[in-house]
């Protein structure tokens, strides 16, 4: 098990390569299952997640061929169930379900438990499969979904939560080998939903309206085989910016798609970092003093779940008194009792952050908790006192390709030990 230990004080400076998208390629390598076909996806990043997707589309009986970013998938043949030793490891292997179904008409896979960042119910997705004709059946620790045949429907995916950008994504792959028309009602709105279903659309599928509230699918007898590139990681880039604000003079991010960043970028620029784009960069100075905020986590367009933690830990030494809301997994803190240990001054009060800024924090110990909650202790040691050591790095590696690398290439001094 790796640790990484970060020496504080170094100045960022320059340019880093943003990696493809962890939550867009995740659902496309899935989506190959749909065709018999052999689909070529590139710009996949090298994590360990997509590796675990990688094994389970194996162990279905895929073809599965990877070199530098490029990833060959051919699903001849399929079985319908998930072996539980893999997909236990990752949440995101529950979107295999929905074009297992579409093609094989059944798909058996163990249910996702809860995990530190919260209750993780596929209640929506199922609710999503049913409605398209599919019975379900939860058994043993599984769920498994049969439909003698799939009909088009009209779903409303909105949970109390917002929607679902997994659910969307399952029953937009169920839905384009039904037969007639599915209207996906309160769809999810990210960046990913629309990656994956111009990726489908590649394939043969009929869908209009992904990236807003209602998609609509006309199902069609059956896919090919297609070629994707997949779209840049906004959370990895947001992540790369709060770094920036946090320790930098001048970074520069290249190949992102800045229309992603808004919902990042907005907050920084309004506590009065100098941020500028062009088509595929975006550039953040970190001139002069700067001011608290306020923000609250929402579905896309909103600010993203996904980078409450490292904004936590930029709020933490901004001066003033600052307030994150958490609405999208309420209990997604578990960042703060680590950034405290490092002399941060955070209270919960539910599901809010209220963050005293403080001029300094010291380097500590920590424990990696989860993806983002490791990502905002290593911005948090960029300019804390002395050396911060972040265990349990594993949980780094599912979503960050060589964090430690690319940080050392702007100029942060960072090392990653084998224990
Ligand atoms: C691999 C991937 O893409 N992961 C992302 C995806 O996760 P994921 O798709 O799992 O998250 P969802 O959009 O489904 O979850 C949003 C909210 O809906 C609730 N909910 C979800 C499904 C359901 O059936 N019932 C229900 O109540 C969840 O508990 C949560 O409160 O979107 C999240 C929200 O942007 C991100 O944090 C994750 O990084
Ligand atoms: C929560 C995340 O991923 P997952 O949904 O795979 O747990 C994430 O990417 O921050």
């Amino acid at each position: 098990m790796d640790k990484i230990i970060v020496h504080g004080g170094a100045a960022l400076n320059g340019s880093v390569r943003i990696s493809g998208s962890k939550n867009s390629a995740l659902p496309i390598l899935a989506a190959t299952l749909l065709t018999k076909e052999p689909c070529v996806i590139s710009r996949v990043p090298d994590l360990s997640d997509i590796h675990y997707m990688l094994t389970i589309l194996s162990e279905l009986g895929c073809e599965v061929e990877r070199a530098s970013g490029i990833v060959t998938v051919k699903a001849e043949k399929v079985l319908t169930e998930a072996p539980y030793d893999i997909v236990r490891k990752m949440r995101a292997s529950v979107c295999i379900l929905g074009p297992l179904l579409g093609r094989e008409k059944e798909a058996t896979v163990s249910l996702p438990g809860g995990c530190v960042i919260g209750d993780r119910p596929i209640d929506l997705h199922l609710r999503g499969f049913e409605a398209l004709g599919a019975a379900v059946r939860v058994q043993g620790g599984n769920v498994k979904v049969l439909a003698p045949e799939l009909k088009g429907a009209t779903i409303n995916l909105r949970g109390k939560f917002g929607s679902t950008v997994l659910g969307t994504d399952n029953v937009m792959m169920a839905a384009v080998l039904a037969e007639g028309t599915t209207v996906i009602d309160g769809a999810a709105e990210e960046p990913e939903v629309e990656d994956l279903a111009n990726f489908l659309i590649k394939m043969g599928a009929r869908i209009e309206g992904a990236g807003t509230r209602r998609i609509i699918i006309e199902g069609v007898k059956e896919l090919h085989g297609a070629e994707h590139e997949v779209i840049p990681d906004r959370i990895e880039a947001g992540t790369f910016l709060v770094a920036a604000a946090i320790a930098g003079k001048e970074v520069t991010l290249k190949r992102v798609d800045p229309a992603h960043l808004q919902a990042v970028i907005e907050p920084l620029a309004h506590a009065g970092y100098e941020i500028s784009n062009g088509k595929d960069y975006v550039t953040l100075k970190a001139n002069g003093s700067h001011k608290s905020l306020t923000l609250e986590t929402l579905p896309y367009p909103g600010f993203p779940t996904d980078m409450q933690a490292q904004m936590c830990a930029l709020l933490a030494m901004t001066n003033g008194v600052s307030a994150i809301t958490e609405n999208v997994f309420p209990q997604r803190f578990m960042h703060v009792a680590e950034l405290k240990r490092m002399g941060a001054n955070i209270e919960l009060q539910g599901a809010t952050a209220v963050i005293t800024g403080v001029d300094r924090l010291s380097g500590a110990p920590v424990m990696a908790s989860d993806l983002r909650a490791s990502a905002a202790l290593v911005l948090a040691g960029l300019k804390a006192d002395g050396m911060t050591e972040i265990n349990r790095v594993y949980h780094i590696d599912r979503g960050y390709e060589s964090i430690d690398d690319k940080l050392n290439g702007l100029g942060a001094q960072i090392e990653r030990v084998k224990i």
